[in-house]
């Protein structure tokens, strides 16, 4: 609480400081910076970044691609639980479904563009790439719907953070890869983009775009300290809704994060709508679904987020009486 009688001085010693956990990759920094100031900016608080290095950060190539985002995430969670940071910040979509213990998704700020970005040589697009191109990907969800567009394309596994992604596009090596577009938005790298893909053609990750404020239980529980306020300045009611809802689905399909499932959900008004698609990782098959809510009075929080998680199950188990289940390996190694 700012002393308004007080000296500027006097002033910034009141304020609390809060602690932001962050990996050291360039897009977590960028990620992580961008909330610390969103959040110092609403609340009475100052921020501190702690730098989180994981056995993940340590080791490269194939070994952090065999431990997924998982690595990163669990190490973020254990600094939030034994109290080396107050909150820490991650890729909506790289979080599990399911919730952690002592801990809460303080704020989803105001979700990016969702959808995933072709960065392909001389400004190719998916649908003028020439037969035969490579298109470099690590992600089955984004392969299995290239296949499905596109079965004439080469699909090449590709891994590495975004820099190394996008330098593969080279002569002798990759004609195009597959990026969402957020994170090459939060990075300053949109020059790269040369084809927005439509959600009908490329459905995003759930999640995707969106971040997680993720703090423990006991910060939310009184909403009058300088955290609490400060995470519901940067909370996004229509981002958090559409994120509930993609997230459901997936913790419903019991899928793993890199299971070929593609989800978009959006407020339209007081409607909430969802896409969804299961394909089969080969693209020769696929399972789609478009369903919708009429939400309950905007007053109601509690109430419109229940019903964008029951309209989140409620996809997942019309995707299951459909089959989805044989359709595509939903626990897909992560
Ligand atoms: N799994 C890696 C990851 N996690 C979040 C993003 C991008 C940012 C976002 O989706 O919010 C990326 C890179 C990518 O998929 O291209």
């Amino acid at each position: 609480m700012r002393d308004l009688t007080g000296s500027r001085a006097d002033t910034e010693e009141l304020l609390s400081t809060v602690r932001i956990g962050t990996r050291a990759s360039t897009l977590a920094l960028t990620q992580t910076g961008m909330v610390a100031d969103a959040l110092a900016l609403a609340g009475d608080l100052r921020t501190e970044l702690v730098r989180i290095t994981t056995e993940g950060d340590r080791l490269t190539g194939s070994l952090v691609a065999l431990g997924g985002t998982g690595v990163f995430v669990t190490a973020l969670r254990e600094a939030l639980l034994d109290g080396r940071c107050d909150v820490a910040v991650h890729s909506l979509k790289d979080l599990p479904s399911a919730p952690a213990e002592g801990l809460v998704i303080g704020a989803v700020p105001e979700r990016e563009d969702p959808r995933d970005a072709l960065c392909a040589r001389d400004g190719l697009t998916l649908a003028t790439l020439p037969a035969g191109s490579r298109v470099g990907t690590g992600s089955p969800r984004r392969a299995a719907q290239l296949r499905a567009t596109r079965p004439d394309l080469a699909v090449v596994d590709i891994r590495g953070n975004v820099d190394t992604r996008l330098r593969r596009v080279a002569p002798g090596d990759l004609d195009a890869v597959v990026l969402a577009r957020a994170g090459l938005a939060r990075l300053g790298r949109l020059d790269a983009v040369t084809d927005a893909l439509a959600p009908t053609t490329m459905s995003p990750a759930p999640g995707q775009g969106a971040l997680a404020v993720e703090v423990r239980a006991d910060a939310v529980t009184d909403p009058g300290t300088p955290l609490a306020r400060a995470l519901a300045a940067v909370d996004h009611l229509p981002s958090r809704l559409a994120v509930t809802a993609e997230r459901a689905l997936l913790a419903r399909l019991e899928a793993g994060c890199a299971a070929p499932i593609g989800a978009h959900g959006r407020l339209d008004g007081d409607l909430l709508r969802l896409d969804v698609v299961v394909v089969r990782v080969d693209g020769s098959a696929q399972l789609r679904r478009s369903l919708s809510v009429e939400l309950p009075p905007a007053a109601d929080v509690p109430g419109r987020l229940a019903a964008a998680a029951r309209l989140g199950v409620d996809a997942a188990e019309s995707l299951l009486a459909g089959g989805a289940g044989d359709l595509a390996e939903l626990g897909a190694a992560r």
